[in-house]
């Protein structure tokens, strides 16, 4: 051979022998190595003998390849279906035991007949159609060979069977053979004998049958030696023998000799004996209701009684029971709230009460003169009524305003908790967008409920979008909302014994119209925060992380803050938690552990003043004084 064909051949056996080929990869080397040694004795390379030699070797070791089915080293796959097929252990045959195995199959008199004339005739060994096909003696048929694992008869039928011949017990057709083997296989009288095929001759594979290792000793006609499966068979209701009887013909059943009876069957016994003092419609309707878990049967139905949902809503379950069907609608406790849809009070007391997170006065840095005149509005009054009267009675309607971000949706949230008031949150756009058309609607039931759940505030974020200056371009229904407002703000200041607070917030007070700023007579101006403030939110917010701040670096953070609002700081907090995060490796933020992040450090405040500015800018600050001067009611 040249040299390339020699090197080809040596990478092809290395390959071969190196065990990393697939069997595709190994039955390709071989067939190289064939047409390689085929090429070389052709041009006269190798003599025929070598050739001859070689060719038998690597064609023996490239059919060996080809023909193994083993999955690892062979291609043989397209044998795979029918393989498949043969080991399968499911086909139609299962449905049916045969009692044939091949052992006993050639000791069967019709076989050795047809082996017998075989022989003598030397022909083939296909039996001819009229071929006897007895079992034990002449008076055997086919039928008897093949058994049911699940006779399809009707109960009826079975019932008239003669249980005593049906229990025939039939020995096993093991290897000792037919000899010994009386006439015992027997069926149903009423059944049709199953259709004889060839295929139902081949015993499943898998699925010895009775007679495969000769080890049931038990009637052909049952497949299990379980009694209980047995009755089954006889009453396929699975042993309800009441249905659609009265207990009277349950206890007499005849098949019931003995003296078992259901569970059922005793159930509707004990019912009788229990309900036997009540008049019943008819006993076996009664027992049906009585027994029946269906959708509200067991309650009471006339043909103007309404309709009970099967389904236990929430309030029934919490009810337990207490209400006796009181509440099919929303109950209205009030009278004052009749004339108000249900739909509507179940919106307000759903969406509009507040349930937020507990916010305390001490979460709210600075602002002790606002803080203090809420208290003395807000909380005091609702604990000293008696006190708060007459010129002493707070007002009805607070302001909150300010630049944005300084805590006045904050300090709602404190009234919420802190108060003790039912507490009404409800933001202009919910008014606006959520219930067009219904807007003002809502503004009364929100006022007729707040009313009924005394002492109550209704915080009103962002007042400025719902009680802006009325304007001719304006659509009608937000004009009406307005005006709805103002009439119930009024109501609300006029009762003097009514404990109802309107306590409104708003970043933007010279847009409010001036008749709701009337009503809203105590008008608290919320500032940006001052240093203490801001060290205060500073301390607070770093408590529960990782820091290391000096007395004089908490300073100096303080005093280059100057200008920001509570948002902002927060903001910048944030950031300089962000640092030392921002100063691990990439590579090392998948594996890095918790305690070995640096702690927060004055640097990352220094960065993080360069990244946040103030959100409020000087001269929109002197808006707000200006208002506060004008309208404001602080010192
Ligand atoms: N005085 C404060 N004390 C502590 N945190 C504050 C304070 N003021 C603001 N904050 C922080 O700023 C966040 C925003 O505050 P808040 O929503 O109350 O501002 P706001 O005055 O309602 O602003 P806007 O006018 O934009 O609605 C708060 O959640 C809180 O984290
Ligand atoms: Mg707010």
């Amino acid at each position: 051979m040249s040299g390339a064909h020699l090197d080809e051949w040596q990478r092809r056996s290395f390959d071969i022998s190196s065990g990393n080929c697939t069997p595709e990869q190994t039955a390709d080397a071989y067939r190289a190595h064939i047409l390689s040694i085929q090429y070389a004795w052709a041009s006269s390379q190798l003599s025929q003998a070598a050739a001859a030699s070689l060719l038998g070797t690597y064609s023996e070791r490239y059919a060996s390849v080809l023909d193994s089915d083993d999955p690892r080293a062979g291609l043989n796959n397209y044998a795979d279906s029918a393989l498949h097929l043969a080991r399968s252990q499911r086909n139609y045959s299962d449905k049916w035991e045969s009692s044939l195995t091949v052992e006993n199959v050639l000791e069967l008199p019709c076989v050795q007949r047809m082996l017998q004339s075989g022989k003598a005739g030397g022909g083939s060994l296909v039996a001819p159609e009229d071929v006897d096909l007895s079992v034990g003696g002449p008076g055997g048929s086919p039928a008897a060979l093949f058994k049911p694992i699940r006779p399809p008869q009707p109960q009826a039928e079975v019932n008239n069977c003669n249980p005593a011949a049906d229990m025939t017990v039939e020995r096993p057709m093991g290897s000792e053979g037919l000899s010994g083997i009386p006439n015992s296989f027997s069926r149903p009288a009423a059944r049709p004998p199953p259709a004889l095929s060839h295929s139902s001759l081949v015993p499943p594979q898998g699925n010895p049958g009775p007679s495969g290792g000769g080890q049931k000793s038990q009637s052909s006609f049952f497949p299990t030696s379980n009694p209980s499966k047995r009755k089954n068979f006889y009453n396929p209701d699975g042993g309800d023998g009441g249905r659609g009887q009265t207990a009277g013909q349950a206890g007499s059943d005849p098949r019931a000799g003995c003296n078992f009876k259901t569970a059922r069957a005793q159930f509707i016994v004990d019912q009788q004996k229990k309900h036997s003092n009540q008049p019943q419609r008819g006993q076996t309707a009664g027992m049906a209701a009585t027994l029946k878990k269906s959708l509200g049967a067991n309650r009471p139905r006339g043909t103007f009684s309404k309709f009970v949902s099967p389904i236990p809503r929430q309030e029934d379950e919490e009810e337990g029971g207490r209400s006796c069907g009181s509440n099919q609608e929303p109950q209205i406790l009030d009278e004052r709230l009749k004339n108000f849809e249900p739909k509507i009070i179940e919106l307000i007391m759903s969406e509009i009460m507040d349930h937020g997170p507990p916010v305390t006065w001490d979460d709210i840095a600075g602002l002790d003169f606002a803080k203090s005149t809420i208290k003395e509005i807000v909380v005091w009054p609702m604990l000293r009524p008696d006190i708060f009267t007459g010129l002493r009675g707070p007002p009805k309607g607070i302001l909150l305003f300010g630049p944005p971000g300084t805590g006045k949706t904050l300090i709602g949230k404190c009234i919420a908790c802190q108060s003790g008031a039912t507490f009404f949150s409800i933001s202009a756009s919910s008014l606006t967008s959520k219930w067009v058309g219904e807007g003002e609607k809502m503004v009364r039931a929100l006022f007729a409920i707040a009313r009924c759940h005394q002492p109550a505030v209704i915080f009103i974020d962002e007042i400025d979008s719902l009680l802006s200056q009325r304007t001719d371009g304006e659509h009608d229904s937000t004009r009406r909302i307005k005006t709805e407002f103002l009439v119930q703000l009024d109501g609300a200041s006029t009762a003097a014994e009514e404990r109802l607070l309107v306590v409104g917030a708003t970043n933007r007070p010279q847009e409010i119209d001036e008749a709701a700023r009337r009503r809203l007579a105590k008008r608290l101006y919320i500032p940006l925060p001052e240093a203490a403030a801001r060290r205060q939110i500073v301390t607070n917010l770093m408590a529960p992380e990782k820091k290391r701040l000096g007395e004089r670096e908490l300073e100096s953070v303080v005093e280059a803050s100057e200008g920001f609002s509570g948002a902002d700081m927060t903001q910048l907090c944030r950031e300089a938690a962000l640092g030392p995060i921002r100063s691990i490796q990439l590579s090392d933020i998948a594996t890095i552990t918790a305690d070995q992040v640096r702690p927060i450090l004055y640097g990352d405040f220094q960065e993080a003043l360069k990244a946040v500015r103030p959100s409020v800018s000087p001269k929109d600050l002197e808006l707000y004084e200006d208002w506060n001067k004008t309208f404001g009611c602080g010192r």
